[in-house]
């Protein structure tokens, strides 16, 4: 058995009900194989065995008060992966199926995907079973800083920086650093996705959906082509899913779904996007109000999206929620691109069935890592004490996913796999985490 199959073999047996995680953790060393044969010393170093123990686990309760005077008890969880190349960095999900394998998979891609954004920026990530849906602005208050009380204490500006994801959003954030700032007494950008007014970034809400279209972007330009006149397929309505609708139809695409999760909508015209943000930004209401208001779109209950023929998929709402009939329906309807916006959307064997039906297939950790590399800005612009101009911020993130691209095609064709971006992002992401645990010695 080769040493990458034998940690694999490892990685199952002792996390046998964390079935995200062994997912993640496959996809990623089986595409690493050439780099270990190439390099015998990551065995002796047993680099792969320590690169799939996280640093440290937290997991603490959470209690807090809800509107009727009853006390409600939440389990979060902070996972600090790796802190080879700098900070733990990795956002909170707020969601009722969050758990520790979940919070694992999230946190072991975050190690690549923060290393592809050539930022200084170790890989983390937490979260907690709360539901944010249907609690009040008070009762998300009550329950944010029940969360910090316990986590101000493993995190900082220089140690770990969380930042939103599923259910995290600007509100949830400023909750969390006003708590952190009462119990610390330090104003420091200990989080990111903050509010303008506390150190946020501009262009921070918007970076994870336009990164991920102008990666794609620059892909259809190599290849002599752009998004004018594309039809795209999204799925989600949440963060990514906006902003990268917003930006495929600025560039000239008509994006013709969303979905949340309880139904999708089909609008032919093209998604407006003034009306989505309105529906769930504003009201955070569901999708049949976005199609009651609007002529001429269908309102579908369930999941569905993939059945719409498009051009370009970009799944922007959670894990496996692309399988095979999903694929097997978009190979049919001639779609050529697919680039995960959300973080590991699409099953394994569903991967494997769009890269062997010629759909160029990107995966979330270089396809969505706009929205962590504009939290590293944001670092660096707390760090100067400065604020950079939305255009000055955009420009960088563009610089980044344009260089993400050519560093996993790169990557993928020094290991004659080109055209693989799967095995370029694995491999690409790895190299400089690599190298800098080998530096830094058995730790
Ligand atoms: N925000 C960010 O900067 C980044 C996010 N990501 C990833 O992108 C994805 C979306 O995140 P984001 O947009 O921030 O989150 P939001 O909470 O803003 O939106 C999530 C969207 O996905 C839908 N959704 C969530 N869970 C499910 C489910 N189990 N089944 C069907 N639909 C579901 C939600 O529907 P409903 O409204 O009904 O809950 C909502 O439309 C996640 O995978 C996240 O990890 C990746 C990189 C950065
Ligand atoms: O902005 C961040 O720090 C993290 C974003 C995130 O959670 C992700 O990339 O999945």
């Amino acid at each position: 058995m080769s040493y990458v199959d034998n940690v694999i073999e490892q990685v199952k047996a002792k996390n046998a009900e964390q079935p995200e995680f062994i997912q993640a953790v496959t996809e990623v060393l089986q595409s690493l194989e050439p780099v270990i044969e190439a390099h015998p010393e990551y065995e002796q170093a047993a680099l792969l065995e320590r690169i799939v123990e996280p640093e440290r686990v937290i997991m603490f309760r959470v209690p807090w008060v809800d509107d009727n005077g009853k006390i409600q008890v939440n389990r979060g969880f902070r996972v600090q992966f790796n802190s080879a190349i700098g900070p733990y960095k990795g956002g909170l999900r707020l969601h009722p199926s969050v758990n520790l394998g979940i919070i694992k998979f999230l946190g072991f891609e975050q190690i690549f995907k923060n290393s592809l954004t050539t930022l200084p920026m170790g890989g983390g990530k937490g979260g907690c079973d709360f539901d944010p849906k249907g609690k009040s602005d008070m009762e998300v208050m009550r329950f944010c800083q029940a969360f910090m009380t316990e986590l101000f204490r493993h995190i900082g500006a220089d140690t770990d920086v969380p930042a939103g994801d599923i259910g995290t959003g600007a509100r949830e954030i400023g909750y969390m650093f006003g708590q952190y700032k009462k119990i610390k007494n330090v104003f420091e950008g200990v989080l990111t996705g903050k509010g303008l007014s506390f150190g946020g970034s501009l262009a921070r809400t918007e970076a994870t959906g336009y990164g991920l279209v102008y990666l794609v972007e620059e892909y259809l330009k190599c290849n002599g082509d752009s998004f004018d006149g594309k039809t795209v397929c999204i799925s989600g309505s949440g963060n990514v899913a906006i902003y990268a609708t917003q930006k495929a139809q600025q560039l000239g695409a008509k994006v013709v779904t969303v979905s949340d999760s309880t139904g999708w909508v089909y609008d032919p015209a093209g998604i407006d996007v003034a009306l989505l943000k309105q529906v769930k930004e504003v009201e955070r209401g569901r999708l049949t109000e976005y199609a009651a208001r609007r002529e001429g779109v269908e309102y579908h209950e369930g999941r569905g999206v993939w059945v719409t023929p498009c051009d370009i998929a970009l799944p922007c709402a959670t894990q496996n929620e692309v399988h095979m009939e999903d694929v097997e329906n978009l190979v049919k309807n001639g779609c050529k691109i697919l680039a995960e916006g959300a973080n590991m959307p699409t099953t394994l064997e569903a991967t494997e069935y769009v890269q062997e039906h010629g759909i160029v297939f990107f995966p979330g950790k270089a396809a969505n890592a706009g929205g962590v590399a504009t939290s590293g800005l944001e670092m660096s612009q707390n760090s100067e004490r400065l604020s950079w101009t939305f255009e000055e911020v955009d420009a960088k993130l563009k610089g980044i996913m344009v260089s993400i691209f050519h560093a996993i095609d790169d990557a993928a064709k020094r290991y004659g796999h080109e055209g693989n971006y799967v095995m370029g992002a694995n491999i690409a992401g790895f190299e400089k985490v690599a190298n800098a645990m080998m530096a830094q010695g058995i730790v």
